[in-house]
């Protein structure tokens, strides 16, 4: 007899999608790496998620202000939770992380199998950007895909939108990201509050515009694919991020 399987959190068993929508997603992922995927959930869903986001973050959410080399020294100002930090105050986040009804549809949209990411740290992280020139710089990702919920967003004239170069990759020994900005035509997409988008983010150089005022709130799923699974994958800039935040909290300590 097989194990019960969990319940699928909130609808997500029994919601339906357009298979429209589906195949318009599935073109636009295959050319600019990105689509937006608003109509996955359902958005009782999305707002429950929201609000649990909101408050980890108001919680826990940590101060980053870093650079990464591996990214050619591009800026990473914002707040962060980490997965650790989400997973102990939430049910619901980590099963919709794993839930096989949502994978499924994102695997019909980049037409090949989305895993759950076997390094936990790159599973969820919640991201804030509340301060003038505040920004989530050019990088890729070390896993395949992410989707990323739109939790709060200012209007696109005070920044926030996401900008992508897709069929772009990242050697992490000589990042070269203005190699990379000059390799083919920049995308950028507005969003807005409850939009969720897919991007191919091995292969997908992106940021987040600098916002000059407003709060951008988002959580990003990160997902492998099984290529992934296959190869042996660094860590450097999750790792650097964490740590950086580990010797924050040993000087905090030693100080008080
Ligand atoms: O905030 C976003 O829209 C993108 C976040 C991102 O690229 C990341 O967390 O790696
Ligand atoms: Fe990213």
């Amino acid at each position: 007899m097989s194990s019960p399987r969990k319940p699928e959190p909130d609808g997500l068993g029994q919601h339906e999608v357009d298979p429209m929508l589906i195949a318009q997603a599935r073109k636009g992922f295959a050319a600019y790496g990105f689509a937006k995927i608003p109509f996955v959930v359902p958005d009782r869903l999305k707002d429950a998620v929201a609000r649990e986001v909101r408050a980890v973050l108001d919680e826990v959410g940590t101060r980053r202000d870093l650079r990464f080399k591996a990214t050619g020294n591009t800026p990473r100002r914002m707040y962060n939770a980490r997965r650790d930090e989400i997973a102990a105050v939430s049910e619901l986040i980590p099963a919709v992380y794993d839930s096989p009804a949502l994978t499924a549809l994102l695997t019909e949209i980049v037409g090949e199998p989305v895993l759950p990411c076997p390094y936990e740290p790159e599973q969820y992280v919640a991201t804030r950007l509340e301060n003038p020139g505040d920004t989530h710089g050019w990088h890729w990702d070390d896993y395949a895909f992410a989707l990323v919920w739109v939790i709060d967003s200012p209007p696109a004239d005070n920044g926030g939108f996401v900008q992508c170069v897709p069929g772009t990759t990242w050697d992490k020994q000589n990042p070269s990201i203005n190699r990379a900005l000059l390799s083919g035509p920049t995308y950028s997409f507005e969003l807005v509050p409850g939009d969720l988008y897919l991007m191919r983010t091995d292969t997908t150089l992106h940021r987040v515009y600098p916002v000059s005022s407003g709060i951008r709130t988002i959580i990003n799923m990160g997902y492998a694919s099984a290529a992934d699974l296959e190869r042996e994958i660094s860590h450097e800039t999750m790792d650097e991020l964490w740590s950086a935040e580990i010797r924050e909290e040993a000087k905090t300590r030693s100080a008080s």
